[in-house]
């Protein structure tokens, strides 16, 4: 059992949010995946041209002597940024790619082997923001957590499990020790203490495999919609042939974040907004389908904090003003979550 099935568990969702439509036998868009067309203006502008200029979420090169002031910079301007000499190999990157492509392109039947319980995080369906939107997205997802991907390997591939079990280990490995090395950045681009964890190993941390598949009309689709992510920040590789990622920001709206050789997506969730006491937003971020013909991938790795840790802002630094949260554990928070999506940090918001 997996460690954020303790908060599912008084959140079970309904099965028909989970289950997603067979998208190979799909001729046309089902009034179900319509999405209003206000972000037809986005689409349009996929180089984030605004007012004559260029801008673009900062790219740091993690071995740059300058990089914990880039990454503050970006961090509290952007709450996102993309990182490159991250030391996890171009070819552990197209693996990885390549056994999600084999997840979602096995038949419908076989994926619904692993379908995710309504009361688990881990397996196949949608994600689980579905609950809070009217309209169904274009997307399919298979979400990991510790050692799941065992046991559903086998499922969907009863006699050869091994390869995909082999990469998904590898990448795991790798992708905990680069974010034990940007939390220990960002912290100290915070200059404040990395948090004390009394139970290092219970870390909620999980890895989701996303899949936008080719669409019929992809102008009236949306891959993910609008939300934070949780916990402290999550690293993302999008695969390099197809953009859609956006992020929010208030002076330009939508902005998106094309794939770049070789760099890691990096955003902070809202453990990490809480933490710093709102010096760096937490990113508001969602995928467009962009392309009609081809499948977009993408690999999010979720870094987080043990359940029963209390985050609360520090306040150890000048000009902070009071603290702008109430302290709440972890398991607590990732429930307010579940249950209001990105209402959840208001809840804990302080009111003076
Ligand atoms: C650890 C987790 C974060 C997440 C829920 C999950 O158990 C695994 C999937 C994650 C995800 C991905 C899409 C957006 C999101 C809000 C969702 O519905 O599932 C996040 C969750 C989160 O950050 O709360
Ligand atoms: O596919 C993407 O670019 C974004 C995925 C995402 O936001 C998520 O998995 O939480
Ligand atoms: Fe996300």
């Amino acid at each position: 059992m997996s460690l954020l099935s303790n908060v599912d568990k008084d959140h079970p969702m309904q099965h028909h949010l989970i289950v997603p439509i067979d998208f190979s036998s799909i001729k046309n868009v089902p009034e179900s995946h319509i999405w209003a067309q206000c972000f037809e203006d986005a689409k349009i502008n996929p180089d984030n041209e605004k007012s004559g200029a260029l801008i673009s979420i900062p790219i740091i090169d993690l071995e740059d002597p300058k990089a914990l002031g880039l990454i503050f910079n970006a961090c509290e301007t952007w709450g996102m940024f993309q990182d490159t000499n991250h030391g996890v190999s171009k070819e552990l990157l197209d693996q990885v790619e390549f056994q999600a492509k084999n997840v979602f392109n096995l038949p419908f039947e076989q994926k619904m082997k692993v379908l995710r319980a309504p009361d688990e995080d881990t397996g196949y369906g949608y994600p689980r923001l579905a609950l809070f939107f009217s309209n169904q997205m274009w997307n399919e997802g298979f979400t990991i957590t510790g050692n799941s991907y065992y046991h559903d390997a086998k499922k969907l591939w009863p006699n050869d499990f091994e390869g995909f079990c082999e990469v998904i280990f590898e990448y795991q490995t790798r992708m905990k020790d680069l974010g034990d090395k940007l939390k220990s950045l960002i912290f100290k681009s915070l200059n404040i203490p990395e948090p004390e964890e009394a139970t290092p190993k219970d870390h909620i941390i999980a890895l989701n495999l996303n899949s936008y598949p080719p669409c019929p009309d992809s102008t009236q689709t949306m891959g993910i919609g609008p939300h934070t992510d949780s916990l402290l920040f999550t690293i993302l590789h999008q695969s390099g042939n197809a953009s859609g990622l956006q992020v929010y920001k208030d002076e330009f709206g939508w902005v998106s974040v094309n794939p770049h050789p070789c760099a890691l997506v990096v955003n902070v969730e809202d453990l990490l907004h809480i933490i710093s006491n709102a010096r760096f937003p937490s990113a508001i971020h969602r995928a467009l389908i962009n392309n009609k013909q081809k499948q977009r991938l993408s690999i999010a790795y979720f870094y987080g904090l043990p359940l029963d840790f209390e985050v609360s802002p520090f306040l150890d630094y000048p000009n902070c003003g009071g603290p702008q949260f109430k302290p709440i554990k972890v398991k607590e928070y990732a429930s307010l979550k579940l249950k209001y999506l990105d209402l959840a940090v208001s809840f804990v918001r302080k009111s003076y």
